[in-house]
């Protein structure tokens, strides 16, 4: 069994996106510019865009941290997405998920300019997505994309399953594994006998956040098993998976934390760096 190590692994990307930003910058462009969005002030939401500022400026990407407070409008919102969608420093902008109850998140997603879209969830970004076409893929995707393929786990006729359906996570990691030539099952909250679905996969990929849903015996013998899951469980992080009896079963997996979570974060950054190239 060999445990993924999602830090080491981020790590090693984020090394290598510094590098590239440091000889696009050396060719004489400006450095490429990351604009989070943050609406109110949810403790965990902060951490999170927090900690995308601090990889931005380990890697000499211009960080924009923009604080909207709890009661911003739909026009505070969108108004300050076109001001950054027209200013040519910001490379790429997120608009951190889910907003406070009164505002749309995906609709709002929806202002951003594709081309700054490095979250890759606006609705041009996800057809460019399913039509295998060149455009800016979802954080968390490709970072479970990248552990598999750092791990040279081979997915040419693959069976992989997915449980989870999400605009964020599910339908593209299931998307990027079709394009893989994976045999994909996308599961959810409706499929019948999700522990039987689950014990055919090859990669089990858990989306759900729900803890501890997907137990052990689910798993079929070296199996690889990605765990998205972020869930708090008497105060402590943990995943989707029940990771202690999945180890018995997976050849390989990823520990909640320090598996998939790292990974969203230096995609983000590739994904700035993109979009920077892409623009010029
Ligand atoms: N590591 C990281 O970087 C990230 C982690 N996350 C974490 O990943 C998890 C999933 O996030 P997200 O996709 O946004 O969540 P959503 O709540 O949007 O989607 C959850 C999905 O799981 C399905 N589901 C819910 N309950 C069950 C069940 N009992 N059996 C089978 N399927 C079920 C739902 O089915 P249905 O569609 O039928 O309702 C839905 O498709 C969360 O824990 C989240 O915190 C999210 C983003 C990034
Ligand atoms: N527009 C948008 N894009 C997102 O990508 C997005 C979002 N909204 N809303 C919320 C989810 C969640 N998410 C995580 C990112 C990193 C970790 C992460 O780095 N986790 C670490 C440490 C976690 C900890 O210790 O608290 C780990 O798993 O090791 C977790 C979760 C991105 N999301």
């Amino acid at each position: 069994m060999t445990l993924i190590d999602g830090k080491a692994i981020a790590q090693q990307v984020r090394n290598e996106v510094r590098e590239q930003v440091a000889e696009w910058v050396a060719a004489g462009h400006d450095a490429p510019g990351l604009a989070t969005v943050l609406v109110g002030d949810d403790a965990a939401s902060a951490v999170y865009v927090g900690n995308k500022q601090k990889a931005c400026a380990e890697v000499a990407i211009q960080g924009f941290d923009h604080r909207l407070p709890v009661d911003a409008t739909e026009d505070d919102v969108k108004r300050l997405l076109h001001e950054l969608n027209a200013d040519p420093k910001v490379s790429g902008i997120l608009l951190q998920l889910p907003p406070p109850k009164h505002l749309d998140g995906p609709k709002l997603t929806e202002e951003i300019a594709p081309g700054k879209d490095v979250d890759g969830l606006t609705p041009i970004s996800t057809g460019l997505l399913h039509k295998n076409l060149p455009g800016l893929r979802p954080c968390t995707p490709l970072g479970c994309m990248e552990l598999l393929k750092r791990h040279d786990v081979d997915l040419q006729g693959a069976e992989a399953v997915v449980v989870g359906r999400s605009d964020l996570v599910g339908k593209p990691i299931s998307a990027l594994l079709l394009q893989a030539n994976a045999t994909v099952t996308t599961a959810h909250s409706r499929t019948r006998d999700l522990d039987e679905v689950c014990r055919r996969a090859d990669v089990l990929v858990a989306a759900v956040g729900v803890a501890h849903l997907i137990k052990g015996d689910w798993v079929k013998e070296g199996a690889a098993v990605i765990d998205v899951g972020m869930n708090r469980l008497d105060g402590k992080l943990t995943g989707d998976v029940e990771f202690d009896s999945a180890v018995e079963r997976a050849g390989l997996i990823t520990p909640v934390p320090g598996g998939v979570g790292p990974l969203t974060v230096a995609m983000l950054l590739r994904n700035t760096l993109q979009a920077a190239k892409d623009a010029a």
